[in-house]
């Protein structure tokens, strides 16, 4: 912390918000089956919702099941998340970190009544997504906002929508990402070209179409990372953004990360991939990526395939999530700002929570 940092209220619940991830064999399905009955995610009437749910969900059950079997049975997203919030504690003296997950324990409901026996000062609702989605971020603040009213909580409170530009996330990441990159040109063979595939979750194309801002502070959180890199290697690095994980049959955003490995294969460079909308390893990174596509990458004969790590816990990450909380928390009350008094690049003036509240509230 600089001494210019704002201080933090005495009694400070930050809300930890991700998507949670099955426990265990048995909540694989139920798991699945509550993401895609949301409708920010599958955006059908409400008469065929839960039954489109069920048939969508039964559709990749078993590629879901061998993907936790990978990873032990479950997913690490918990857990991982429980180390960023102990150490985000920890640099916060005087908050406490709860964390509530949109699809699986523990669910807002029961987090909004822990918070309320905590009786906070104030509340920071801080979702674990760098880039605003109404299927992520807008989804797990209403989730937040309707379990909240049920648990009778009532705290001033400061909401995030996103922070994909903050400089300091922004060198954090690009940390990582060249920490990696400096792996791969020391093993590659002298003179290989490599590119940095920047690889985000994709969304289907209807709900960019629909004024999702994702895909544009993907492309924006993209270019302070490479900002970054640019200025401290003093060189431009071949890079590319695409877009992972299609888990429906509509069209989704493009390039897809196989299609730009495979424009890799073509130009014969190697890659580094880095999940740029992911903080904390999970199923997408540590199957989809470090097996799934590592395999697609190989059969193409890529000179070479590298993963740049999830930042997870590292200390340079969570002194940044901690400087975004300091500074959304003096903005005071209401929407977001992680700029210390001044508004984030998209709020005040079209802040995509905002327009989402206003949505779902008319
Ligand atoms: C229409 C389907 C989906 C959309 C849209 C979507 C958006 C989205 N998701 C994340 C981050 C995560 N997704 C995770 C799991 C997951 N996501 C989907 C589908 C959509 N996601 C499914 C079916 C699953 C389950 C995995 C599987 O069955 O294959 C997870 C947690 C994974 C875990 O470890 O358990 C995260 C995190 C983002 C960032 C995003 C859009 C911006
Ligand atoms: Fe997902
Ligand atoms: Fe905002």
């Amino acid at each position: 912390m600089n001494d210019t940092e704002p201080v933090l209220p005495v009694r400070t619940a930050i809300v930890l918000f991700n998507l949670g991830g099955p426990d265990g064999a048995d909540s694989i399905k139920p798991f699945r089956v509550n993401l895609f009955s949301d409708p920010a995610i599958i955006r059908a009437p409400i008469f065929i919702r839960f039954w489109l749910a069920r048939v969508i969900a039964a559709s990749a059950q078993k590629k879901a099941e061998e993907g936790y079997a990978l990873m032990g049975g479950k997913s690490p997203l918990l857990e991982l998340t429980r180390n960023q919030a102990e150490a985000l504690e920890a640099s916060l003296p005087g908050s406490k970190c709860f964390i509530a997950m949109r699809y699986w324990h523990p669910f807002a409901t029961e987090i909004a009544r822990e918070v309320k026996a905590w009786a906070p000062e104030r509340i920071l609702l801080l979702p674990l997504y760098p880039q605003f989605s109404t299927t992520t971020t807008g989804s797990s603040l209403s989730d937040w906002h309707d379990a909240a009213a049920r648990a009778g909580l009532v705290v001033p409170t400061t909401t995030l929508c996103c922070w994909y530009d903050d400089p300091a996330y922004a060198a954090a990441i690009a940390a990582l990402v060249m920490r990696t990159l400096a792996t791969a040109r020391a093993e590659l063979p002298a003179g290989t070209p490599i590119r940095l595939l920047f690889s985000a979750h994709g969304l289907p194309e209807s709900i960019v179409k629909a004024g999702d801002p994702y895909q544009e502070e993907v492309e924006a959180c993209t270019k302070a990372v490479m900002d970054v890199i640019t200025r401290t290697l003093g060189e431009v690095v071949d890079h590319q953004v695409c877009f992972q994980s299609r888990a429906t049959p509509q069209q989704w955003i493009e390039p897809s990360t196989e299609q730009a490995i495979e424009q890799a294969a073509h130009d014969g460079t190697a890659v580094v991939v880095i999940p740029i909308a992911f903080v904390s390893e999970h199923i997408e990174t540590l199957v989809e990526l470090d097996v799934e596509y590592r395999e697609v990458a190989e059969k193409l004969h890529l000179p070479g395939y590298y993963r740049a790590p999830a930042p997870n816990d590292d200390p340079a990450f969570i002194a940044a999530l901690a400087g975004i909380a300091r500074r959304a928390i003096a903005h005071g009350d209401g929407l977001c700002s992680h700029r210390g008094g001044r508004s984030c690049s998209v709020h005040n003036r079209d802040c995509p929570w905002a327009r989402y509240r206003a949505l779902v509230d008319a």
